[in-house]
């Protein structure tokens, strides 16, 4: 990955004191060969800094481009030009301080939820008591205590979600990305795992990236929402939300909430 050939900057993110900040992103720009052999833009000069600790959100449109750039961050895919650092470092694989929950659970049928969430750890040869013990405190914190030996068969979608979630962080990340992960439950289960979600942010502090298509979302759990634009994925605004925590549903009648889903609206281009 080379830098820009230009470094023209998307107006609005803070882009200065990179040397402090977790994450720093710099003209992140991404090209797909077609098959017809054209080639597709999906982001296009993506510049802005991730804080340590923060959660936030990359918004946008289906096809816009969002998986695509939590890919590169990730380490599973390349830029074609454009920085990607952090902590300091180019990303160029997935490193073990990560952590990901992704759309679908997949959870391995054949195991119990314990070894599904262990599972990284046997992948980093530190299954030992001391991570079944933070399996076990995940889960329940998580609400899953007495599921421990279930298959994932047994469980609803949402509490497969939960139990997802306690594998991405049972080593500790620091770094959690998530691609649309409550995308696939019902209203009520997402807005469960919304709470929880804040809930063990609390307790774990790994800065995280969450990508989503939901307005309301986005503005509920993030301190910061990058909004991208139609592909190729521009930044359209960058939200910083002030909303005070903790944050509870009665929020999401708030004037101020429902404010930040107005701007985040315009953002996308479906309100004015
Ligand atoms: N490996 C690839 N080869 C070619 N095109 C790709 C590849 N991966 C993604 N694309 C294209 O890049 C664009 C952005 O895709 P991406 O999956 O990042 O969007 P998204 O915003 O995450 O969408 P959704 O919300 O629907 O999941 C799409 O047009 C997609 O077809």
């Amino acid at each position: 990955m080379v830098a820009a050939p230009t470094s023209s900057q998307s107006a609005g993110p803070p882009v200065g004191g990179s040397s402090r900040s977790f994450g720093r992103f710099r003209n992140v720009h991404q090209e797909f060969l077609q098959e017809s052999g054209k080639p597709l833009v999906a982001i296009e000069d993506i510049s802005f800094d991730l804080a340590e600790g923060t959660l936030v959100s990359l918004l946008g449109p289906s096809g816009c481009g969002k998986t695509s750039f939590l890919k590169i961050v990730a380490g599973l895919a390349e830029a074609t030009y454009g920085i990607v650092e952090i902590r300091g470092q180019q990303v160029t694989r997935p490193q073990p301080d990560f952590g990901f929950v992704f759309q679908q659970a997949n959870l391995m049928p054949w195991r119990n939820v314990l070894d599904n969430v262990l599972f990284p750890m046997e992948i980093l040869r530190r299954k030992d008591a001391a991570a079944k013990r933070r399996a076990l405190e995940l889960l329940a914190l998580v609400g899953l205590s007495g599921f421990e030996n279930a298959r994932p068969s047994q469980l609803s979608g949402g509490m497969q979600q939960r139990a997802a979630l306690c594998r991405a962080l049972v080593h500790e990340p620091k770094l959690l990305l998530m691609d649309e992960p409550f995308g696939a439950l019902d209203e009520l289960t997402r807005m469960e795992m919304h709470d929880l979600l804040l809930q063990i942010r609390k307790v774990t502090n790994a800065t995280t990236l969450f990508v989503t298509h939901s307005i309301s979302e986005a503005v509920y759990l993030s301190d910061v929402i990058v909004a991208f634009s139609k592909r190729p994925a521009r930044i359209a605004d960058y939200i910083e939300v002030d909303l005070p925590y903790p944050r509870t549903p009665a929020l999401r009648y708030d004037a101020a909430f429902t404010g930040l889903e107005h701007r985040a609206g315009i953002a996308l281009g479906i309100t004015r």
